[in-house]
């Protein structure tokens, strides 16, 4: 068995007293994608920013690489592993070239200055998300859809192994959501992405669930996204319809009244 490319053990983070995430461990293998689901509120932001190591968990640890995340400078963490955090704002008056040039930070020295290959890298990740002849744009101008595909560009220029997002498809009309989920699923990339759309959640390797900062299951989506688990986590009855045309499975849902 290869070493995971990530190990969370035991992460606890609390605030305020409450702990916000609650003694969660997992591994994530090289090629997987993984969903990261639960209630508002449950802790799958707080996750992703203890992941990313942009905030520090109370206790616990994780392994990137087989190394301390922890121990790791922010350089050689961002050369190994890019976040779209939720409504991330590029705070600069840049173009969307530069911003996304911005990806190829890690990667710069005084020895090793911008060239093709950045060059290239920057291209390849615009016209992944299909904003090629939006370089000379004002960022400030992109509609908020454009930026979020901006936000993705400037992850995958910095060429990650592993990619963590939270909710990719935010802001996104039905046909950029579909879009951004199929590259982020032909990327060959390892991703762990919060969603909130069950559906879409069904197209990931592996489900992970939280509830009140708890991991409650995890596995693949078959596995988790059972209507005894909605029932008791997302507080909905939930049915499995068959679509007539190609027999692939949909989910149906109505809200419960909470108890
Ligand atoms: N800085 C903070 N101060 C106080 N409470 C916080 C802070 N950050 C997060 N929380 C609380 O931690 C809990 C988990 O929040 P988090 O944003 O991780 O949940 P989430 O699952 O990502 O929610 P959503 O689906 O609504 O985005 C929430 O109850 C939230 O109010």
């Amino acid at each position: 068995m290869t070493m995971p490319l990530l190990q969370a053990r035991h992460l606890t983070r609390s605030i305020r007293g409450r702990a916000v995430v609650s003694d969660v461990s997992f591994d994530v293998h090289a090629g997987e994608c993984i969903g990261l689901i639960g209630p508002n509120g449950s802790g799958k932001s707080s996750l992703l920013r203890l992941l990313t190591g942009l905030q520090r968990p109370n206790s616990g640890e994780i392994t990137l690489k087989g190394e301390l995340l922890s121990r790791l400078s922010r350089r050689q963490i961002a050369r190994c592993l890019a976040f779209v955090a939720q409504s991330q704002e590029a705070s600069e008056r840049l173009t969307v070239r530069q911003s996304v040039a911005l990806g190829r930070t890690p990667w710069l020295s005084v020895l090793s200055p911008w060239g093709p290959a950045d060059e290239g890298a920057v291209q390849k990740a615009l016209s992944s998300v299909g904003l090629t002849g939006f370089e000379g744009r004002d960022w400030e101008s992109l509609s908020g859809g454009e930026r979020q595909r901006g936000h993705i560009a400037r992850a995958l220029a910095q060429e990650p192994e592993l990619l963590i997002l939270d909710e990719p498809a935010n802001h996104l009309d039905i046909h950029h959501q579909l879009a951004v989920l199929d590259l982020i699923a032909g990327l060959n990339v390892t991703t762990i992405l919060a969603v909130h759309d069950l559906n879409h959640a069904m197209r990931c390797d592996r489900i992970a669930c939280l509830d009140q900062g708890q991991l409650v299951a995890l596995g693949p989506p078959a596995e988790v996204l059972t209507p005894q688990l909605l029932r008791e986590v997302f507080h909905i009855r939930a049915r499995q319809l068959s679509d007539p045309h190609d027999g692939q499975l949909i989910w149906r849902f109505d809200a419960l009244e909470k108890v």
